[in-house]
Order: C-alpha cells, then structure tokens, then sequence
C-alpha cells in the first residue's frame, strides 16, 4: 500500500529551459510576487525582456539550486525524458513535478522514473510565445487545464493549481487529462504536420482543398481514440479543430516554425503517437502514416 507523502513544504518553483512557454510561465510567475528561478544547461543567471502588448519589462532570473521540490518542465515532448532523468538526483523526495509538452507518450515513461511521493501533474496550454535572443514576446493569450497524474499530486491539490494559476492561468484544474490531451492531439495531428508540409499559415488549412485531408485524419484520430477508451465525437472534434484554424489564422504553427528553422518536430510524440497506439489496435491510419513520413523526411533534408 502507498505511504502517505510527508507534508509539503512551501514550494520554491523552478523551471526548467529557457524556451517560450517556460520564460512566459518563470515572467508571470516572478511578476506576481512568486519567487522563481531557472534550471538551464548551464547553472547561470538569465537576464530577458518580457514583452506584452501594452508593456515590456526587464527581468533577472537565479539559477535553481538543489534541492528542487517544485518543477515546472516545459520542454519539447522528444526532451522531456532526458530532462527528468537530469533532474532526478536534484529533487527532494516529495517533490512535484508539472509537465507541459504537445503531443503524447510521455506520462508512463515518467512515473516509472519518479518515487510514489514525488507528484506528477500535466498542464496543457493554449498560451503562445516565441523567444528571439533575449526577448520573450507573448503572442497569444490563452488558457491552460492541469490535472494531477498520481496520488503524491492529488496530495497537494492546492499549492501546484495556486502557482500554475499565476503561471500559465487561467487554469481549469480537472481529474483526468487524458480527454484534454486527446483533443489537442487531434488538433495538433491536422494542423502541425499540414502547415509544415504546405509551409503556410494556420489559417491557409481553411480553404477548401485542405478538407478532404482533414476529415480522413480525423477519421483515423478518432478511431484511434476509441480504441484507446478515450473516444472523441468526430463531428465536435471538427468542430473544434476548425476553430483553433481560424483563431489561430495568423500564426505559423510550432511544427511549420521548427521545418523552417531545420530543427527537430514533435510529429513522433504527435502522428506518431496515432500510429503506434493504432498498431496496437490493428487498425488501419495510411493518412497519418503518410504525414508522420513525409515530416520525417523534411526534418532528414535537415
Ligand atoms: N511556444 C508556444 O507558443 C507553445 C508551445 N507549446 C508546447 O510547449 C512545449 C515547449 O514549447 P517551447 O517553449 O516553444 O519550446 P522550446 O524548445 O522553445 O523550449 C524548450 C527549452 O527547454 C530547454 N531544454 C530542453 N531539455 C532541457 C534540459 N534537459 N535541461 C535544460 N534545458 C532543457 C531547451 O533547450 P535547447 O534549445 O538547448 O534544447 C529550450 O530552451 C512544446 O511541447 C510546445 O509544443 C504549447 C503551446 C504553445
Ligand atoms: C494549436 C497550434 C496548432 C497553434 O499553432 C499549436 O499547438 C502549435 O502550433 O503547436
């Protein structure tokens, strides 16, 4: 039977990286008062301008120190396992831990690596940032929802939802995040590969042309999810996606932006992660097999 985790001591929140949604968070966070500091590659300080539309403010970040009992892990799903790994030896035994990455895979390798009284919790967001040297510029406002993974994080339900708040808030905090994450991943799995394959816009995937392609992805996606108890409605998973094209008609997604920049995707954690959940059902996805190589190969060209 599992031990009840010791009594949590006041967070100090550190995060890890200085990416865009990390920088976003550690701005926001600093900015209501919260102590925060940075677990780069290398243990040094961070000076960055945090640019909003109405005002831009300079801001200093620590490096973290040991022991860390509060770590927020906004990094890129294909980072995520190396990152905790790292992190192991530096947590305190009743750390909690929040993961925050598009696509899937990524919960069951990291429970296996943590202790029963370390808290696992994922926050999905639909907040966007973009980092240019030292400019943090926050291009999109959104919302985020987080859930706790396990016991030692339902054990501390107020202290992880209170900091995500200021963070990446609003902030719906619900028991499961499996539906949440099936969801995203639909509208990831069509909008991410479409727009670096076709190297356009979001809002481009609203013509006509595109719709054929969409509804078969679709058609996959939520096969998949049935088969995996986490069915979506086909109709208001359309729906939804079509309308993230359209409030999102501007942007250039995060997989258009990294084959562009000739970095690594997330396309394996995302049709990836619909192909190989599908191979363990038997069911046919030639649609999202189709664009998980063809952005396999755009990342290859390097
Ligand atoms: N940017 C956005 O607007 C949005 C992003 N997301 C998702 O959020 C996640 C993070 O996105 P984003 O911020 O753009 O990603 P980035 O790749 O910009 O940021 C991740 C940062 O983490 C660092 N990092 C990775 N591993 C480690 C490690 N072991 N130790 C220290 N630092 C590490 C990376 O460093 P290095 O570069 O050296 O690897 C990088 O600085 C992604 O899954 C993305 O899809 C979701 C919604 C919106
Ligand atoms: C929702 C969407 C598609 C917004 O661009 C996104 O999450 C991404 O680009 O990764």
């Amino acid at each position: 039977m599992a031990r009840p985790a010791p009594p949590q001591s006041a967070l100090n929140w550190v995060v890890v990286g200085q990416g865009a949604i990390g920088l976003l968070a550690a701005s926001r966070m600093q900015l209501s008062g919260m102590p925060v500091s940075l677990r780069l590659r290398h243990d040094t300080a961070l000076s960055i301008n945090f640019i909003q539309p109405q005002q831009t403010q300079q801001l200093h970040f620590a490096p973290a120190i040991a022991p860390l009992n509060a770590v927020l892990l906004p990094v890129k799903s294909y980072a995520v396992i190396n990152a905790v790994t790292e992190l192991l030896p530096q947590l305190s035994s009743n750390a909690q831990l929040v993961l925050s990455h598009n696509g899937m895979g990524t919960i069951a390798q990291v429970l296996s690596l943590i202790g029963e009284q370390q808290g696992l919790w994922f926050l999905t967001t639909t907040h966007a940032a973009l980092r240019h040297q030292h400019d943090v510029i926050r291009t999109g406002i959104g919302q985020s929802v987080l859930a706790p993974v396990n016991a030692a994080a339902r054990s501390c339900r107020e202290k992880v939802p209170h900091a995500m708040d200021k963070a990446l808030g609003p902030l719906v905090v619900v028991d499961d995040i499996q539906p949440y994450l099936w969801q995203k991943l639909a509208i990831n799995a069509v909008i991410n590969p479409l727009t670096a394959i076709h190297n356009c816009r979001n809002g481009e995937l609203a013509k006509p042309c595109y719709q054929q392609h969409i509804s078969q992805l679709l058609q996959e996606v939520c096969a998949v999810s049935a088969a995996c108890g986490q069915a979506l409605e086909y109709q208001a998973t359309l729906d939804k996606v079509q309308q993230v094209i359209t409030a999102t008609a501007q942007n250039f997604s995060s997989m258009q932006q990294d084959i562009a920049h000739r970095r690594r995707t997330e396309i394996e954690a995302i049709n990836g992660y619909v192909v190989q959940q599908a191979a363990r059902f038997n069911l046919a996805v030639p649609y999202n097999s189709g664009l998980l190589q063809q952005v396999q190969q755009l990342e290859q060209r390097g």
